[in-house]
């Protein structure tokens, strides 16, 4: 995305010097801010080079084509063409009731706001404390840097309350000595509630070590840039790790509690959930003296059976919806949560008297059968779980078999929803059907902090939630003071920021960056100046990045400079700012990362930083996932190969190979299949991802003689092929032949290695499924899913211009009439923000991206006949010009052309249709 060279034979270019900003931006009033420097001045002079080395073309990988596929390099579709298979802006008045408490945290700002639109409007930094962070970094006492903390906030206007609910800040937790063994409630293996033999003992509680639980996976994210998912399961590494043995080692091994007394506060609340017993009980456990708004309800809603929608702010209080009614009900709480480091911070978070458990795919057997094991022997009240792991068929029998299932609680819901800022594919397979057959579950909760009405319908009808039980509240604190200034120069804006009141008095900082080399080149620059920060980000060493979390935690260092891997989870409860250095990808996301600051009820300062450039730059990224049906169909063609489709067979699509001939990244792939699974019609079914290649060895008796005694080593002989004396073939097909699933035939090749005839390796991981039916129309099929993958693109295309909306209309077009003044714009902001959740259309703005450029058909001529050995489809074509990377045509591979991003400020669809029309001219005649 960042590179721009020229060094190929495309070199012979039909533009002139590339515009260095998007021209039709430049109409805006608030574009004469772009930055000056010229992106030409760093490229390399033009040189005649050799044309990138050949990408790997999609097509030519492919097998031929049994359905619609055509030989162009991109597809024009006619019906005709399709071969069946055979049968096989309100006012504030409308807001909301609650969106501002009576006092708004930002009329309470007494010192003058730092106003980026007016230079002259900064104040000098205070002599006194210019810059308090700088003098003893890493060496004040955790108690002096508090006191001196809240020095600088009162200096700052005043001591803000708690303004997350009606409450008066919470007092310090008092546990009473223990009358029982932690867990006062058990269950035993029918799911029967059984009392501690040692009730009333007055034993003290200790919660035991638990293991790591996961192996040190330590992978950096390819593209220097963290997306959410980057920080999902599937790249959970030896931080998480590490902070799950840290969590477990520090978490509640001193704690103590009076068990007797709970237990009769719960035993009065199960048979009378009362106000007043619920608020006994919350007193007793968590030593708050009342609920926070939302908190009662939901838990009321819960503990009734029915199932319930919850919507509160960031760190408003959601956990606490689900940990105490996991000690009244009889049965196990599941979890789901998207994130690992997310449920590890949750299992600490835990009151010490509720057993927590944790599974997840990245644990190593061993971790998983001790949490399996202490699920059956009825030890865990509540059980953090991934969607993965959840979904997997041996997970589900062994809860459904051994324990009662109360509550499901599906943590982050947005994630069920493609139209979530935030769309995880194995979120979409919760659906309260499988809840409710598979683990016959009592109740269901799904919370989040940010849906948009069209995502709230999304998950409210997947877990058959009615809107009776939606209990929303605002979806904004209102102790955060949000400001935005339009940026020519981030870095020395920032370094002004940190000078300035508020943030000068600020102690604990979080700056977000979109990439990687960014956060490391602004923490430098921080600690140049005296400032101190560490850089966090997915490519930073896990131990590092551990380190870093526990410093900040500890109030050790001032500011971590991170992408957006740093923060969920995070409940560090006096981070006291939130810069964005770059712009979110959605006001969700904003949200989001605000929302890790002013989690003790503080007044908590956020700014935003934007300009045009980054916009742009994000807006092409936001095309980095979308393919087109030429792809989709090739996906179709492979999972229902023509030849071999039969229901009920199981099959296996290798993930790393399949992305790069279908030119699509593997999240995607699996949206595909989950679309599959769970469309109108279900084409098939998700089965655990496997390795699906499998290298074997024969050493005791020869193969032919094994064969004759056991039936998988026959299976076996007949598909492999011998390579080098290896006998490789297919798992999944060979577990076809004999009727057996691949996990069977993986313990029968167990069983043989243990009897010492054979050594295998398993490798090539790959998603595996089982044709449930297959398709008759592709044609139709393809274009189905297509076009419901290009509304999933626009509408996070329409998130970023929401973002970006906002942020442009409170510097450029708020009239600061309702309270915005300097770059301060707290009303303006909140209240785009509660427009959008509420789906009040933002996307004006979306528009002034350039529409043409009179050069990008002459380019694109020159760079397809420059690359004629490769081959294109109009997506491809145009993510070279808009500088997207994709698994088929690296940024390693294509970032040489001269090429390479030069259009990333045209629509990327009307430079895909330039290339669309290109490539018909070019392929027609080449074929002259
Ligand atoms: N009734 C209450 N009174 C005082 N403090 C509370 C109350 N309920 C929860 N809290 C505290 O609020 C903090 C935030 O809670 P929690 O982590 O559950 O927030 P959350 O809504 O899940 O936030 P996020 O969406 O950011 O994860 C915790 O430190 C918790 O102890």
């Amino acid at each position: 995305m960042e590179s721009d060279s020229d060094s190929d034979g495309s070199h012979v270019s039909a533009t002139p010097p590339r515009e260095e900003r998007p021209s039709s931006l430049l109409k805006f009033k608030a574009s004469s801010s772009f930055s000056t420097k010229s992106s030409k001045s760093k490229r390399r002079p033009s040189t005649p080079a050799q044309p990138p080395s050949k990408p790997q073309s999609t097509q030519e990988q492919l097998p031929s084509n049994p359905l619609c596929l055509p030989t162009l390099p991109f597809q024009i579709r006619r019906p005709s063409d399709c071969v069946p298979l055979p049968s096989t802006s309100q006012s504030i008045e409308i807001l909301p009731a609650g969106y501002f408490s009576k006092s708004t945290s930002f009329s309470r700002i007494r010192r003058p706001f730092v106003n980026f639109e007016d230079s002259s409007g900064i104040e000098p930094p205070l002599d006194s404390v210019s810059n308090p962070g700088m003098k003893n970094e890493g060496k004040e006492t955790e108690v002096e840097r508090k006191s001196q903390s809240a020095t600088n906030i009162a200096k700052v206007g005043n001591r803000h309350p708690n303004l997350i609910g009606a409450n008066a800040p919470a007092p310090p937790v008092k546990l009473r000595k223990c009358g029982g063994e932690g867990n006062f409630v058990r269950l035993n293996m029918n799911g029967k509630r059984r009392k501690f033999l040692n009730k009333g003992s007055k034993k003290k509680f200790t919660y035991k070590g638990r293991r790591g639980y996961m192996r040190n996976r330590g992978k950096s994210k390819q593209g220097g840039e963290d997306q959410m998912h980057s920080v999902f399961e599937s790249e959970e590494d030896a931080f998480v790790s590490q902070m799950a043995q840290k969590n477990s080692r520090d978490s509640r091994g001193s704690k103590e509690f009076d068990g007797k007394v709970i237990e009769e506060a719960v035993s009065a609340v199960r048979d009378d959930p009362s106000d007043d017993n619920l608020v006994n009980l919350l007193k007793l456990v968590y030593g708050y003296d009342s609920f926070r708004d939302g908190q009662l309800e939901a838990i009321k809603m819960v503990l009734s059976g029915k199932p319930a929608m919850l919507i509160l702010p960031t760190g408003a209080g959601k956990s606490l919806c689900y940990q105490l009614p996991a000690l009244i009900l009889p049965g196990i709480t599941l979890v789901v949560s998207p994130l690992v480091a997310l449920m590890i911070d949750q299992q600490r978070q835990l009151p010490p008297m509720i057993n927590g458990g944790l599974l997840c795919s990245s644990q190593t057997p061993e971790e998983a059968s001790e949490t399996l094991k202490r699920i059956q022997e009825g030890a865990t009240k509540v059980l953090f779980v991934s969607p993965e792991r959840f979904l997997n068929e041996e997970f589900l029998s062994i809860i459904s078999t051994t324990s009662t299932v109360s509550l499901v609680v599906v943590d982050e819901a947005h994630c069920i929803s493609e139209w979530s800022h935030n769309f995880r594919p194995s979120f979409m397979r919760l659906r309260a059907s499988l809840l409710h057959n598979k683990l016959n579950a009592s109740s269901i909760l799904a919370m989040t902090a940010t849906a948009t009405t069209s995502t709230l319908d999304a998950i409210m009808s997947a877990l058959d939630i009615p809107f009776t039980n939606l209990i929303q509240k605002t979806q904004l604190r209102d102790n955060m003071q949000l400001s935005v200034s339009l940026t020519r120069n981030r870095m020395k804006d920032l370094l002004m920021l940190f000078k300035s009141p508020p943030f000068v008095e600020v102690q604990s900082i979080i700056i977000y960056c979109k990439f990687q080399s960014e956060t490391d080149i602004v923490s430098r620059y921080l600690n140049d100046n005296n400032i101190s920060a560490k850089s966090y980000h997915s490519g930073i060493a896990a131990k590092e990045r551990s380190y870093v979390q526990e410093l900040f935690s500890s109030n050790k260092i001032r500011v971590v400079v991170a992408t957006v891997a740093f923060g969920m989870g995070l409940d560090k409860r006096d981070v006291g700012a939130v810069i964005h250095y770059s712009l979110p990808e959605s006001l969700e996301a904003y949200v989001q990362e605000i929302g890790r600051s002013g989690r003790d009820g503080r007044l908590s300062f956020c700014h935003l930083f934007y300009d045009d450039e980054t916009y742009v730059k994000l807006r092409s990224l936001m095309y980095s996932d979308g393919v087109d049906e030429y792809a989709v169909n090739k996906f179709l063609s492979e999972v229902f190969p023509a030849d071999r489709i039969s229901n009920g067979q199981i099959c296996s699509l290798i993930k790393e190979s399949a992305s790069r001939r279908f030119d699509m990244k593997e999240e995607v792939i699996l949206t595909l299949f989950t679309r599959l699974e769970l469309g109108d019609v279900q084409y098939l079914q998700l089965l655990p991802q496997i390795n699906a290649t499998c290298n074997l060895n024969f050493h005791k008796t020869a193969p032919m003689l094994l064969a004759q005694k056991i039936s998988a080593v026959a299976a076996i002989l007949k598909r492999s092929e011998n390579k080098q004396g290896l006998y490789v073939f297919d798992v999944p097909s060979v577990a076809n032949d004999m009727g057996v699933t691949a996990f069977e035939l993986s313990n029968q090749l167990h069983n043989l290695k243990l009897s010492g005839e054979i050594t295998y390796e398993m490798k090539d991981l790959a998603y595996c499924y089982r044709i449930v039916k297959a398709p008759t129309d592709f044609c139709s099929l393809s274009a189905d899913l297509t076009r419901w993958l290009l509304e999933v693109e626009k509408s996070k295309v329409r998130k970023l211009d929401a973002m970006f909306n906002a942020a442009y209309f409170a510097v450029n077009i708020c009239d600061k009439t309702q309270g915005c003044s300097g770059s301060n714009h707290t009303p303006c902001l909140q209240r785009k923000i509660l427009d959008y959740f509420a789906g009040v259309d933002n996307s004006y703005f979306s528009k002034k991206m350039d529409q043409s450029s009179p050069f990008l058909r002459a380019d694109i001529k020159v760079f397809l006949q420059s690359n004629s050995q490769a081959k294109f489809t109009p997506r491809a074509t145009a993510r070279i010009m808009h500088g997207i990377a994709s698994p088929a045509y690296p940024s390693t591979t294509w970032s040489t052309t001269h090429f390479w991003g030069r259009y990333r400020h045209i629509n990327f669809q009307v430079v895909m249709e330039a290339a669309k029309e290109e490539l018909k001219n070019f392929v027609g005649k080449d074929m002259l």
